[in-house]
């Protein structure tokens, strides 16, 4: 694994037309921390995500890494070294599993071949799915995917790692196995944000739960003082709506 990298976000806006989502994010996660980020439906948790690493661009704040803003980065740089995984699993479905994961090292990264399906078949191994290679998407279950999609991209190399809700498409008995996946990561030291409807996951994995409600940050701390000692009223009203 290349070497994680802290993350801040500092008085993040953004806005889509008249509609102000993010109102001024503030949000600090330490080199090799699990943050996982919880909120009402609508809070602005995705839009969060998505400016870390340049799908959308903040009105005014910004954004580091290490401590430097990477506003100014080249956005498919910026992507090499901030992985994404969302809720659909984006994967091409007319390529096999391996396919899927050589693609990029291929073009992006510049292996050559051989090298390619050797990082790949590593990365496929460690998501479980080693036996799965030749495989098309469609032939897995959306466990699977998912957890191809993780394996894509891990293999290349980010120094952080982004979850845009990774488990809410999936059938119930599926999520364990890709949760499993996300919590052994976090354990490796991967920086990583995690949005997600599964309070048991933050609870037990994460360094930091922060609470997004209307575009703020309203409240972040250890999983032990957010769902046990909550102070904000609104975070206590959200917990009992989903506890
Ligand atoms: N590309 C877009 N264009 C216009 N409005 C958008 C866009 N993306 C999100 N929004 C709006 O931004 C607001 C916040 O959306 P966002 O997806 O960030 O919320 P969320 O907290 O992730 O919600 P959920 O838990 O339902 O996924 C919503 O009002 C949404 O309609």
């Amino acid at each position: 694994m290349s070497t994680s990298v802290s993350l801040s976000l500092r008085d993040v806006h953004l806005a889509f037309g008249r509609n102000q989502v993010l109102r001024g994010v503030d949000l600090d996660v330490a080199r090799g921390a699990t943050a996982c980020v919880i909120g009402p439906s609508g809070s602005g948790k995705s839009t969060l995500l998505r400016t870390v690493n340049r799908l959308l661009e903040p009105d005014r704040g910004d954004v580091l890494l290490d401590g430097r803003s990477v506003l100014g980065d080249d956005p498919d740089a910026l992507r090499q070294r901030v992985g994404m995984v969302f809720q659909q699993f984006n994967l091409f479905p007319h390529m096999s599993v391996l396919r899927n994961i050589t693609l990029a090292l291929r073009r992006i990264r510049k292996l050559g071949e051989d090298e390619a399906v050797a990082v790949a078949r590593t990365h496929l191994d460690r998501v479980g799915l080693a036996a799965k290679a030749d495989a098309r998407p469609a032939h897995l279950s959306g466990g699977q995917q998912q957890r191809v999609a993780i394996a894509r991209a891990l293999a290349m190399q980010p120094q952080v790692m982004l979850f845009d809700e990774a488990t809410s498409a999936l059938d119930p008995e599926l999520v364990k196995g890709v949760l499993a996946v996300l919590a052994d990561l976090s354990a490796q030291g991967m920086t990583m944000v995690v949005v997600t409807h599964e309070m048991g996951f933050a609870r037990e994995v994460a360094d930091q739960v922060a609470f997004m409600d209307a575009g703020v940050v309203l409240e972040a701390g250890e999983p032990g003082a957010v769902f046990e000692a909550a102070r904000h009223p609104r975070l206590r009203r959200f917990l009992s709506q989903v506890l």
